[in-house]
């Protein structure tokens, strides 16, 4: 059975900050060896997103300037995103991308940019520091342990209905307070990772690709792309 996914990627051209675009490179390395073919469109400032049109969605990391032209650009994208993620369409969001799903985002300037609130977190500022480094952190449910590079100013605290993607075992994760790290939620997975996160992490590449099989294909059995292994980059 030949199967096919559509990816948006949400300002691509903007949120781009440490090589977030090397998802999409792992998303089809993995793809491939499933036998999925992916085609990746960039969806920026004024252009519209349907959820109907996309089975999985990433959003990069990005500088404060980029990301206040798309904290206002993203409202317009506000109702269909929300359709989407509670619909269970599969979403990677990264550092400045996890900040504008949630409430708000405070810059280093002090300015709040406006979030759109479809996870229930919210990122302050911090006094003349960011967070950065190397960053290991272990999951609750899995038991996996990913590995990344944490470059952020924002502190994130985690609201109703979200689990960390990790807790902290080495680095500063999402406050450097309360030792959580990312976020979940339905079939959502936003992290402060770099690196890029899914060249270094297989293991998300693939709950994220088989998420969007599952849902695009209700009937179909996924059980060889399921048992698909990871080879480890460490
Ligand atoms: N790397 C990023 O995406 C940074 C996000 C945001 N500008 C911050 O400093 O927290």
């Amino acid at each position: 059975m030949s199967t096919h996914l559509t990816i948006a990627h949400l300002y691509g051209d903007l949120m781009n900050t440490y090589g977030d675009a090397g998802n999409i490179l792992a998303l089809n390395y993995y793809a491939k060896q499933m036998d999925v073919t992916l085609d990746a469109k960039v969806v920026s400032l004024e252009e519209d997103f349907k959820a109907a049109d996309y089975d999985m969605v990433l959003f990069g990391g990005g500088q404060d300037f980029e990301q206040t032209i798309v904290a206002q650009d993203i409202q317009t994208k506000k109702a269909e995103l929300i359709k989407f993620i509670e619909d269970d369409g599969p979403v990677l969001a990264i550092c400045g991308g996890f900040q504008l799903l949630g409430h708000y985002y405070i810059g280093a300037n002090g300015e709040k940019l406006p979030g759109i609130g479809a996870l229930d977190h919210y990122t302050l500022d911090q006094d003349n520091n960011r967070f950065i480094g190397d960053i290991e952190i272990k999951n609750a449910e899995t038991g996996e342990v990913y590995h990344g590079f944490e470059n952020h100013q924002g502190r994130t605290f985690l609201g109703k209905g979200e689990r960390p993607l990790g807790n902290v075992i080495t680095g500063k994760g999402n406050n450097g307070e309360d030792g959580t790290e990312g976020a979940i939620y339905k079939n959502v997975y936003c992290s402060y990772f770099h690196g890029p996160i899914l060249t270094r992490n297989g293991e998300i590449a693939k709950h994220l690709l088989l998420a969007a099989l599952r849902r695009k294909y209700p009937e179909a059995d996924f059980t060889t792309q399921a048992a698909l292994p990871i080879p480890a980059t460490f």
